[in-house]
């Protein structure tokens, strides 16, 4: 069981810190030359991933891009046109298969006049070895709501009850479209130290978001889609520095050099001052700065930056 100590351990974790064994050990999950079409429209385009044990891959991609289908084809829930998905290695509508997964979907749809509890009770009944009550209610912080009927609860607290419902088998794989969707800050960090945590009993997550700040702050991998294919993959440092070949990084500092000098070092794509703070952008930051330091002693509070995901994503998934 996860505690609370574990949960604060891997709260204080560093981003840079995350990493997952790169075993060959089978994936847990995979589509596998995926194309699904609705009639002329084609959602997934050849699409390949596949999750790692113990990894939280986040999927990316704007409106449309495939996320939701790529999930829906894993779950068994619609068929590829072509190309295969495979959970725990099984056809995904197989029985044993589906005992061992767990899912939010942005569609959920379940009775408002049931409670809380009652929801509980009843998908606990569908899994072999689901966790204690209290335990679903502690990890997805239904306290005090329990006895509350589903339709009278905030759209935050409806959210937090579908993760309780989605972790409430154990499950080894645990899919969450969207699931911070309507939550305040503090909900949303909450529910980032409990995946956490889950990733942290050895559990598979696939999470999508179009908060890119949570796929940052939680994958261990980010697969970015766009048109049903994949457009980039990697961690969230290798995307944004992926981007940054792209975008260039910002230099900031004090200094006195001109602007006609900053605009003639190498390869330097944007010279900018807001007060006595001198921005610039540039592919080969290293070799400005030095260049720089070289030519101004006086060079001060240097600070250099890579592209926010935000940005790195625009730049993949533009076009
Ligand atoms: N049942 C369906 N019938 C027809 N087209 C569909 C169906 N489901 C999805 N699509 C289309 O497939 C494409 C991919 O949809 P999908 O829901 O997977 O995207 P998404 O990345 O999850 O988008 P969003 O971020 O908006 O949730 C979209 O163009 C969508 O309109």
């Amino acid at each position: 069981m996860a505690s609370v100590q574990a949960v604060q351990t891997m709260d204080s974790v560093d981003t840079a810190a995350r990493t997952v064994e790169s075993s060959p050990r089978p994936a847990v999950a995979a589509l596998t030359g995926v194309t699904k079409r609705y009639g002329a429209m084609t959602a997934l385009d050849g699409i390949s991933l596949s999750l790692r044990p113990g990894e939280v891959l986040a999927l990316l991609g704007p409106n449309g891009a495939g996320k939701s289908t790529s999930i829906r084809c894993l779950l068994g829930l619609i068929a590829p046109t072509s190309g295969t998905a495979r959970v725990f290695g099984q056809d995904p509508r197989n029985a044993s298969a589906r005992a061992r997964i767990g899912a939010m979907l942005q569609v959920a749809r379940i009775p408002e006049a049931i409670k809380v509890k009652e929801h509980i009770d009843l998908f606990r009944s569908y899994y072999p070895q689901p966790l204690p009550v209290a335990e679903i209610v502690r990890i997805a912080g239904l306290e005090g709501i329990e006895d509350r009927q589903f339709g009278a609860l905030s759209g935050g607290q409806k959210q937090r009850v579908l993760f309780g419902l989605a972790v409430a088998g154990d499950p080894d794989l645990i899919f969450l479209d969207e699931p911070t969707v309507g939550m305040d800050i503090e909900a949303r960090r909450g529910l980032w130290a409990q995946i956490r945590a889950l990733a942290a009993r050895g559990k598979t997550v696939l999470l999508t978001t179009h908060y890119l700040e949570e796929a940052d702050a939680l994958a261990h991998r980010v697969v970015v889609l766009n048109k049903g294919r994949v457009v980039s993959e990697g961690t969230p440092a290798e995307i944004k520095s992926q981007a940054s070949g792209a975008l260039g990084r910002k230099i900031r500092c004090h200094t006195g050099l001109s602007d006609e000098t900053l605009w003639s070092l190498d390869s330097v794509t944007a010279v900018a001052r807001q007060g006595d703070v001198v921005t610039v952008t540039s592919v080969r930051a290293e070799a400005v700065v030095r260049e720089m330091l070289r030519r101004d002693e006086g060079l001060a509070n240097l600070e250099i930056t890579s592209p926010a995901l935000e940005d790195a994503f625009l730049e993949i998934t533009k076009g």
